[in-house]
């Protein structure tokens, strides 16, 4: 049987920016939506292939007001064998006097466990869910709001840790991941906290549907057209 579409597209991604290599130590953070769960199967799948030589492990970040991974997605993940921890943050508790909470607060939080856990346990890479959607929708936030050309990278090396931030999904569009979530039978958790206010992403998924007609072939040339930069015919 060939394999899924997800996995091809994850698989051109890994080749073009070496994503994994020999010997590498991944984090995989696992939030218990779609996105990291695809991931993660994806993972827990390319380790079973001959000549797989690197380790990876699940680690999901609880914080005060959720963020846990549900039953099914751990009763999942049993099923799939996959290495996994969860750790607990103090989000509220860690906010300062007259800072408010925001969810790009508490990401930016969940960020960082996962960069402190990396370093702490030895691991070289961080992988995240983040998919072609998620990387042109900043684009357009950063180019409208701004003014400035700029995203997610699939691969980024941080400046201040020995660790790479690494984006397996960065070719795969949303509609994709939800057809193959739908079919592992795992689609349709997302974050519900009160304190969620995402509102210029949500105006950016709009508008990048706007400009796409949500093509996916269009998605794709346009993340194309960020590795194909033509200086003299730009301001
Ligand atoms: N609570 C968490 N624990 C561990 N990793 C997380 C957590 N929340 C988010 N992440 C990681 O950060 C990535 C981006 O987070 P974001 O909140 O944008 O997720 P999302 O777009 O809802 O994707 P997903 O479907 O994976 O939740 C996730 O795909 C995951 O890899």
């Amino acid at each position: 049987m060939p394999q899924p579409f997800l996995y091809n597209l994850i698989d051109k991604a890994v080749f073009d920016y070496k994503l994994i290599e020999k010997g590498d130590k991944i984090l995989v953070g696992a939030s218990g939506g779609k996105d990291s769960t695809a991931l993660i199967e994806y993972f827990e799948n390319r380790q079973k292939r001959k000549n797989a030589d690197f380790e990876f492990l699940a680690l999901n970040i609880q914080t005060d007001f959720g963020g846990g991974l549900p039953s099914d997605i751990q009763t999942l993940f049993k099923e799939w064998n996959v290495p996994v921890k969860s750790i607990f943050v103090d989000v509220t508790g860690r906010l300062s006097d007259g800072y408010k909470m925001s969810c790009y607060w508490c990401s930016n939080l969940r960020r960082k466990e996962l960069i402190n856990f990396a370093v702490k346990n030895g691991f070289n890479k961080i992988a995240l869910g983040h998919h072609l959607d998620d990387i042109l929708e900043t684009l357009l936030m950063n180019a409208l709001n701004k003014g400035e050309l700029s995203t997610m990278t699939p691969s980024l090396k941080l400046e201040k840790y020995p660790v790479k931030i690494i984006r397996p999904l960065c070719y795969a569009g949303v509609q994709t991941i939800v057809e193959h979530s739908k079919k592992g039978g795992y689609f349709g958790w997302t974050c519900t906290c009160t304190y969620q206010d995402n509102s210029t992403r949500k105006d950016a998924r709009r508008r990048l549907e706007l400009l796409t007609g949500g093509d996916r072939k269009k998605k794709e040339r346009l993340f194309k057209a960020l590795k194909n930069i033509r200086p003299e015919y730009l301001p």
